[in-house]
């Protein structure tokens, strides 16, 4: 699927998003029936079913669609995988990179696959170590490599935006597991993905 034409949105879940919106808007003290905003619960209602639609989606079958028996069993990185997602305590946006690599078992993936499985556990309400695990755990399961890893780099507009509000803290999570589990495989990777190779 391409988000660019995403219009799956439930006439039922839009509807009732709608009223809740309408309520916030007149919560935060602006008037909802102003012409600039009048169409905003219904355009809010859509942004968040767009910002959740990995609810909907099943990581495993769209990893399922291309693995391909490959005997190549070398490390295999795909890094800067840009993605957005909504923090679970305040929903509100955090958003970063994602860096995957394995090892080939007998079977590759398609790479357009591995951004997809960011976007599947991203486009949900999440902790960015959940995330972070969500994305390997479905790999190894998937895959079944001799070992795979996921380093996810994010900022977090609940820390910038309000609370602490500190504008220059990332936060970094990692996992590892299989050969990533040694230092030297695990120090390869991390190298190949601080390179600035494009
Ligand atoms: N571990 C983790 N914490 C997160 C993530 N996103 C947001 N948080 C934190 O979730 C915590 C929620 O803490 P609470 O004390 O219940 O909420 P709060 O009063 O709004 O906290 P402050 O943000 O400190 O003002 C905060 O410390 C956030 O920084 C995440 O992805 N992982
Ligand atoms: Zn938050």
């Amino acid at each position: 699927m391409s988000y660019k034409y995403f219009e799956e949105y439930d006439q039922e879940i839009t509807e009732s998003m709608k009223n809740n919106f309408h309520e916030i808007i007149k919560g935060v003290g602006e008037n909802p029936d102003r012409e600039g905003v009048l169409k905003t619960p219904e355009r809010a209602a859509k942004a968040m079913q767009f910002l959740t639609q990995g609810y909907s989606m099943d990581a495993e079958e769209i990893l399922k669609q291309a693995v391909f028996e490959e005997s190549y069993d070398e490390m295999v990185v795909v890094k800067d995988i840009e993605l957005y997602s909504l923090c679970e305590h305040h929903m509100l946006p955090f958003f970063g990179k994602a860096h995957i690599a394995y090892i080939p078992n007998g079977k590759i993936i398609g790479l357009s696959k591995l951004p997809r499985v960011v976007d599947v556990f991203a486009r949900r309400l999440q902790v960015q170590e959940r995330l972070t695990h969500d994305i390997l755990e479905c790999l190894n399961k998937t895959l079944q490599p001799q070992g795979v890893a996921v380093v996810i780099e994010a900022v977090h507009m609940c820390m910038m935006m309000r609370g602490v509000q500190k504008q220059n803290s990332a936060t970094t999570t990692s996992g590892f597991r299989g050969q990533f589990k040694k230092i030297e495989t695990r120090n390869e990777f991390l190298k190949l993905i601080s390179s600035d190779l494009k």
